[in-house]
């Protein structure tokens, strides 16, 4: 699988949203209780929930792993797991991920904080929310503090289009790699 790491408006959404209509890979949905922006679709972006609905799934053992981001619920749905997906996490969520027996190819991505400004601005969300995306972004997504990525892509001089093929030729020559490395290991063992 896939994992998409990154701060606020670095690009993880649109980029992968051309990746999925270029190539054969598709997107696990999580669930949040974060309010639907303007150009997201209801089961396409995210399952939207309400708190209360949040919190009865996640009592019923719904979830895979659950996260809090800037005030609000995040979820992985365990039924929506599958080799063949990518899903995008804040970093507590890959360091759940990197303990499942799956193999992970984790990659981040990495633009300049007065470009990701700008980007969500233009997204029109709310000052206040800028604010507080980029003090907590500071924080949770400290690269010298992530631990178990394959790759780190700048993407402050890269169009979208660029930024999706580079992932996804990025994901596969790493997943090959981690695959053969397995079948290494398990040779020795047998
Ligand atoms: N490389 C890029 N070139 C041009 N525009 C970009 C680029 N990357 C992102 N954008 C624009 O910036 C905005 C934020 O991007 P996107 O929503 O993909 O970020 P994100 O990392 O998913 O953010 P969040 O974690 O806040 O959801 C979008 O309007 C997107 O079109
Ligand atoms: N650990 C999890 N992180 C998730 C999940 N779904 C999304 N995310 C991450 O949350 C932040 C905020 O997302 P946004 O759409 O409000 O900008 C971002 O880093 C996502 O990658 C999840 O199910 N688990």
């Amino acid at each position: 699988m896939l994992v998409l790491v990154g701060p606020s408006a670095s690009g993880k959404t649109e980029s992968a949203k051309i990746m999925m209509n270029k190539y054969p890979i598709s997107r696990v949905v999580t669930c949040t209780t974060r309010p639907k922006r303007v150009n997201e679709i209801d089961e396409f972006d995210y399952h939207f929930l309400s708190w209360e609905e949040f919190l009865l799934k996640k009592k019923q053992g719904y979830f895979i792993e659950t996260a809090h981001y800037n005030q609000f619920h995040y979820g992985t749905p365990k039924n929506e797991l599958a080799d063949d997906k990518f899903i995008i996490l804040e970093p507590k969520g890959l360091q759940s991920f990197l303990k499942l027996d799956i193999p992970i190819v984790a990659i981040y991505l990495k633009t300049k904080e007065e470009i990701r400004i700008e980007r969500m601005k233009e997204r029109k969300d709310k000052i206040k929310d800028i604010k507080e995306r980029i003090k907590e972004d500071k924080k949770e997504f400290n690269l010298k503090h992530i631990q178990g990525l394959d790759l780190v892509i700048d993407t402050t001089n890269l169009s979208l289009s660029e930024v999706a093929d580079l992932i996804y030729k990025n994901y596969i020559d790493i997943l090959e790699k981690k695959k053969a490395k397995i079948n290494q290991l398990s040779l020795f063992e047998d």
